[in-house]
């Protein structure tokens, strides 16, 4: 029983709540806990000697086939309440089921001592670099991107180190398997590979008690919120509950690009129903099961939960919008910019991503922004923030007047060319767009007419650029831009391939989601991702490391110019307007240092004084997931 004298965590608010008075006297009597306690953070770090108290034990816990009954659970009646009592003991097999805590394999010999692991490992001592490399091989194994993105999960929840180790280290081949495009199907089938939770549910079942389930999250430092309603995941549309693969996923990206810790870190989904039919038929679906709540139902709702957030975390807290519909966005971004730290991924991320490539893409293509005429598919949530902010830059960069900007920039919808004539029916977002023409149905008489050379796809509709559309874009421009950005690779408007080969091989391409090289008339062109991926870690890392308490659209301009300072010669030499990948540690410190600049600029940063060297101060920021050594 030598493993028995160990160290033990407790959660206070397990302890304080959750526990009938009866069994905590049990187990205070029983366990004899000693009096050393300190605190760290919210837990408490109680040394034990169970020892003892396994030879002090009331008899009653003992059960007859001679298992300690420690919880009374085998002992209790039927009409007795039984406290599901857990403490989690950072040793022994506990330790090595702890995500946090497990080295697996990599246990030195003398942490086997130390940590009573003797005999539950193989004999066999590796290093972490051996286990990556080990894992990787498995991970190349399975041919389906949902197994791989599975093994991921549940490399996840149980070794977080290792799961980020690698996935830092072959960013480029993991980031399609846990994040865009995988992840979206891993959505769509969320009901039926949902093994543990991994982030927190509100759905209108829990109105009134958010600020209780916020407490029921184990973690207590938390940083970073990334929230979905579920109603327009990637170009999935409506996936309910199951949205929540999004938040988890964004999060993950977080720690591993942005360098956030993982605890800090909170995955939420709110869940007001679902208007999709096949998920409410579903047997497997994990959400309420009812339509969508809509109007002041839904408000409520999203308003205790954000009030919940600021009461429990306080003010820094950074509040990630993520995949909600656009009839809700723009409202919920407005609103809570005024009182939160908030932050809408899909209309100021990937604004913040598109304007960077732009700004690189000019120095293949020449002039400055306000020579270029820009046309959108899509007028919603990305179409709508990337179009603001390229007039802003305009604005900001020029002193071209806003709205002489905004008339460069044109946009399509599934009605034809937004114009004056369709003012009064248009949502708000798009009335800024509504120029004086004619109106026009197609979107390839859209291109030969206002004859853009920049054309982007933001409509969540995949193959909207047919042969025409991407010919007519090649037919005006030398070195057409054509920005594929919807998501997944099913929503995508055209692949690499096609806008390579329909513009013969001139085209300067850029998708959400990630496409191969593409091999064309003995040239091999290597498409860029325009994915907010590159944005909103270091974005986020630089709000949290100033202190900050609200995001200002120059803040985003700062991480736009700063991603663009990114892209070398190198890459531009190959057609790519957005730095590879794997210096995105690297890139999302330079974009963080940027932000926090700006927040220090605008004098709205909390942390003081401002550290000399921000970029190096965004770096010792970062989280690494090497192993520590165990005492
Ligand atoms: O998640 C992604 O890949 C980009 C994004 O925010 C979206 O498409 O909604
Ligand atoms: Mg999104």
């Amino acid at each position: 029983m030598a493993s028995l004298n160990r160290c033990i965590f407790l959660n206070k608010t397990h302890i304080s709540s959750s526990c009938s008075p009866l069994s905590l006297k049990r187990h205070s009597e029983s366990l004899k806990l000693s009096s050393v306690i300190s605190e760290r953070n919210d837990r408490v770090l109680m040394e034990s000697s169970l020892k003892d108290s396994v030879l002090e034990l009331d008899p009653v816990s003992a059960v007859n086939d001679g298992v300690l009954d420690f919880y009374g659970e085998v002992m209790a009646m039927e009409d007795q309440g039984v406290t599901p009592w857990t403490v989690s003991v950072a040793s022994g097999y506990n330790l090595l089921r702890n995500p946090h805590h497990n080295k697996g394999l990599a246990f030195t010999d003398k942490e086997r001592d130390t940590h009573y692991l003797r005999g539950l490992l193989p004999p066999t001592v590796i290093s972490q670099d051996l286990q990556v490399k080990k894992l990787l091989y498995r991970i190349r194994q399975y041919q389906v991107p949902l197994q791989k993105y599975m093994a991921m999960m549940d490399l996840q929840e149980s070794n977080e180190k290792l799961f980020y180790k690698l996935l830092i280290e072959h960013v480029e081949e993991l980031l399609p398997v846990v994040y865009t495009p995988t992840v979206g199907e891993a959505c769509q089938k969320y009901g039926s590979i949902f093994r543990r939770p991994q982030g927190l549910y509100i759905s209108l079942r829990e109105k009134g008690k958010i600020l209780e389930v916020l407490r029921n999250w184990p973690e207590m430092g938390i940083q970073v919120i990334v929230v979905t309603d579920g109603e327009r995941i990637l170009g999935l549309g409506d996936l309910g509950c199951q949205g929540m693969g999004i938040p988890v996923g964004k999060l993950s990206l977080y720690s591993a690009l942005g360098g956030v810790r993982p605890s800090a870190c909170l995955p939420v989904t709110i869940d007001v129903g679902t208007n999709n039919d096949k998920l409410l038929n579903d047997e497997f679906y994990i959400g309420l099961r009812q339509k969508r709540a809509t109007g002041q139902e839904y408000k409520e709702l999203v308003h205790e939960f954000m009030a919940a957030v600021k009461q429990n975390y306080g003010e820094k807290i950074l509040i990630q919008f993520e995949d909600f519909a656009n009839h809700n966005a723009f409202d919920l971004l407005e609103k809570y910019g005024k009182t939160h730290l908030v932050f809408n991924d899909d209309i100021q991320g990937t604004a913040s991503v598109v304007l960077a490539g732009l700004i690189a893409a000019l120095k293949l293509v020449g002039g400055t922004l306000a020579d270029h005429k820009f046309l959108f598919l899509g007028a919603g949530e990305a179409g709508t923030g990337i179009a603001e902010l390229i007039a802003l830059e305009m604005f900001k960069k020029m002193n071209t007047p806003l709205e002489d900007a905004r008339k460069k920039i044109w946009l399509v919808d599934s009605k034809g060319l937004i114009v004056s004539s369709r003012k009064e029916s248009l949502q708000h977002f798009k009335k800024p767009w509504a120029h004086e023409h004619e109106p026009i149905q197609d979107l390839v008489d859209a291109v030969k007419d206002i004859k853009p050379t920049v054309l982007i796809g933001t409509s969540g509709v995949g193959r909207t650029f047919t042969k025409d559309v991407v010919e007519a874009m090649a037919a005006i421009n030398k070195k057409p831009i054509i920005l594929a950005l919807s998501n997944p690779t099913s929503q995508s408007e055209c692949t690499a391939e096609e806008a390579y080969t329909w513009t013969e091989g001139r085209a300067i391409f850029a998708s959400g989601s990630p496409f191969d090289p593409v091999e064309y008339n003995g040239n091999v062109f290597v498409p860029g991702q325009a994915n907010n991926a590159y944005i909103f870690p270091g974005f986020g890392l630089g709000l949290i490391m100033s202190g900050t308490i609200r995001v200002r659209d120059d803040m985003l301009l700062a991480a736009s110019e700063a991603l663009a300072a990114q892209v070398t010669q190198e890459n531009l030499d190959k057609g790519l307007i957005f730095p590879p990948f794997t210096n995105i540690r690297k890139i999302s410190a330079n974009i963080a240092a940027k932000v926090a600049a700006k927040a220090y600029e605008l004098g709205l940063a909390g942390r003081l004084p401002q550290p000399k060297d921000l970029v190096k101060h965004a770096e010792s920021c970062m989280y690494t997931p090497s192993y520590p050594n165990y005492r």
